[in-house]
């Protein structure tokens, strides 16, 4: 890649060199203190329960962000059917995670129905809300949304490792998003993406950039609360 412009390696890198250019910022997220400690073995237990209640508000609000998402599939794609049957995968697989969610919080004696959202998660979903306008283009909206999926992937795949010393009851947890069926979700995601950026105008893509960014922070700050535990 040396010497070339972006021109010459072609638009499709773009979010390559996203990932390049904020490579610490975005390993603040998947390799954050609350996934190390996963990792490691030694995550205190409230703090995954913590995690565990949050996400599943959190979820509860993303499936109306994929939903829209959808929508602007439907007439804002070049390649619909394709990123239909994606996105569609992807709403299959949220009615999957919310019944995971009610089985896994009865398992650790979380009682679903109790928990109230933090401030971090609260700003999350608004910001979720937000990119639901009819007004935010597809572009902008499934990058947020391959971002958002990525970190969970990536963080979560690298408690799996080889070597690691995740503790068993939190190795579904971490299949659940580590998987390799997941890892290939996100690379079609992020492969529209790319295709929606490659045709994108400049502005766009500067938006879909610092929409990038805000995932990747509400994403640190969401482990950041939960770490912080209770
Ligand atoms: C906070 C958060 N980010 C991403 C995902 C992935 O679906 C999730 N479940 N929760």
């Amino acid at each position: 890649m040396e010497g070339k412009t972006r021109e010459e390696m072609g638009k499709s890198m773009i979010t390559e060199t996203w990932l390049r250019k904020h490579r610490s910022l975005y390993l603040g997220a998947t390799r954050h203190p609350f996934i190390r400690s996963i990792r490691d073995g030694n995550i205190d237990l409230s703090s995954f329960k913590t995690w565990l209640g949050q996400d599943y508000i959190f979820v509860r609000a993303f499936v109306p962000f994929v939903a829209s998402v959808l929508t602007k599939a439907w007439k804002g794609s070049d390649d619909s059917s394709n990123d239909m049957e994606v996105i569609l995968g992807g709403v299959a697989a949220l009615n999957d995670e919310i019944s995971w969610f009610k089985k896994e919080a009865s398992k650790w004696g979380v009682q679903l129905s109790d928990i109230v959202p933090q401030k971090a998660n609260q700003d999350y979903c608004r910001f979720l809300e937000s990119l639901m306008s009819p007004e935010v283009e597809y572009t902008i909206a499934i990058t947020a949304f391959w971002a958002i999926e990525a970190v969970y992937q990536e963080s979560f795949a690298h408690c799996l490792e080889d070597g690691t010393k995740t503790p068993a009851e939190l190795q579904e947890t971490c299949q659940r998003w580590g998987n390799e069926g997941f890892g290939q979700y996100c690379n079609s995601l992020r492969k529209i993406a790319d295709r929606q950026l490659e045709k994108a105008s400049d502005d766009i893509i500067t938006k879909a950039e610092a929409t990038f960014l805000r995932v990747v922070e509400h994403e640190v700050e969401f482990w950041n609360m939960s770490h912080g535990g209770t």
